[in-house]
This record gives structure tokens, sequence and C-alpha cells, in this order.
């Protein structure tokens, strides 16, 4: 198997962290990326923007879009509720793979489902194929050129955003994600908060774009 970045990423975890503690795995990726090697986890600055986010909105049916090495999936998995439940789509199926032993290392394999593929294959399936009626919570790290689209798939979908459900997008200044900005702040179904932060392990200035749905128009009724 060829070494790269997120196997020693994994190993360091492995060797490192204490087995079935989330907060140790999240903390161990943390010192491993500020230290060795950066990598593209949401990190610990804006990661307490996420726990705060994830706490106050106490969702119950939760949905990531790029799981990566699975640090924010394990992040948000150790804040939910009992019977709570995470979907995360990763199309990388190195990264697949990795995610899999983080989360399952991390003990919250019971909370975190992942979704090998395409996110534009996987959400049209959410609803048949994954029994999910309505998203709590959805967060945005993958491709930022792709947030719009997925964003509008959601909601085309019907239902997949219910009154007070949120968005939480990561990287909406580094790397940026203009046209997402752009639309979701002018779309008056959505109230828009920005949380200035930093790139994770960096002082480059980097923020988080917060979008509660108010509920569909009527001319958005399906
Ligand atoms: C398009 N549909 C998709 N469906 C399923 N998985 C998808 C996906 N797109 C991307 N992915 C996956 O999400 C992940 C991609 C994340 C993209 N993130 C970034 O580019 C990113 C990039 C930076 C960054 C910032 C500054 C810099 F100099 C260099 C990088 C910082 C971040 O926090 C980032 O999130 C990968 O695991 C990829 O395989
Ligand atoms: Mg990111």
């Amino acid at each position: 198997m060829a070494e790269n970045k997120e196997k020693r990423i994994l190993n360091f975890v492995l060797q490192n962290a204490v087995r079935g503690d989330p907060q140790s795995v999240v903390d161990t990726i943390d010192t491993y990326c500020s230290q060795k090697e950066w990598a593209m986890n949401v990190g610990d600055e804006k990661g307490l923007i996420l726990d705060k986010i994830v706490e106050e909105t106490k969702p119950s049916v939760l949905l990531e879009l790029g799981t990566y090495c699975g640090y924010s999936a394990v992040r948000i998995a150790g804040l939910l509720k009992p019977g709570a439940r995470l979907l995360t789509i990763e199309f990388n199926p190195d990264f697949v793979a990795i995610a899999k032993q983080m989360i399952e290392f991390a003990g919250v394999q019971d909370k975190v489902k992942i979704l090998e593929g395409p996110s534009e294959t996987i959400i049209p399936q959410l609803k048949k194929k994954h029994e999910v009626d309505t998203l709590d919570f959805v967060f945005l790290d993958h491709w930022k050129d792709r947030y719009l689209p997925d964003t509008v798939l959601l909601l085309v979908m019907c239902g997949m955003q219910r009154k007070g459900s949120v968005l939480l997008a990561d990287n909406v200044i580094c790397p940026g994600a203009p046209e997402f900005i752009k639309y979701i702040r002018n779309n008056n179904h959505f109230k828009c908060t920005n949380f200035p932060s930093h790139l994770e392990y960096m002082k480059a200035k980097d923020a988080m774009e917060k979008a509660v749905f108010l509920g569909p128009g009527l001319e958005s009724m399906c």
C-alpha cells in the first residue's frame, strides 16, 4: 500500500490516540497536522465553531460532504445525542478506507455511516436508499465549486431541508466559495451568519458560513 500523508496521519492516531475517545483522536490529528504535515482538516480553531453550532442545533440527522480522513466526522459524532446519526459522503476510495479506520478507532462507528461515491449521485439517493426524510445539519467541506450545485440539489430534492435546518460551510474565504456565498446570502429562504477564523494550522484568514433554512416559500412547494 503506497505510504501517503493520509496513511501517516492515520498511523500517528493509531499509535498515539486513546482508542474509543473521539476528542483524543481529534487532538492527535491536530498535533500531527500542526507539527508534522499540514492537511485539510477543519482543525482546532474552526472546529470549535463547528462544535458550538452542532451543540446549539441539537441535530438528529446530519450530512457531511467530503469525509477526507474523518476528522470532522469524528469531531461531530463525539457531540451527538444518542440515536443521532451522521452520513458522510466521500468518493476517493483511499480516503474512505482511512476514514473508516479513523471512525472505528474513535469508537463512533455506530453514529457515522460513510457513503462512498460522488455527492451528486448519492444526494438523490438519500431519501429512498438511506431513509433520510429531512436533514437537520449539513456540513459542506468538499470541492468548493461543488458547494452551490450540491446545496441546490439538496433543496430541489424537496424536504431535504426543514425549517431550522442548518448548512455550515468551511473555507468561504480560503480557498473560498464565491458562487455559493453569493447565492446563499441573496436567497431570502436562508438566514446567513459569517464566522471569521483562520485556515487550519495556519495564520491565513478563513471563515465559516452558517445558513439557517427559513422554510420553503410557496413557489418552492413540491
Ligand atoms: C464533488 N463531489 C464529491 N463527492 C464526494 N466526495 C468529494 C466530492 N468532492 C470532493 N470530495 C472529497 O472531499 C474532500 C475534498 C475536500 C476539498 N477541500 C479543500 O480543497 C480544502 C482546501 C484547503 C486549502 C486552503 C489553502 C491552501 F493553500 C490549500 C488548501 C483548506 C480546506 O479546509 C479544504 O477543505 C476529499 O476527500 C475529496 O475526495
Ligand atoms: Mg475545509
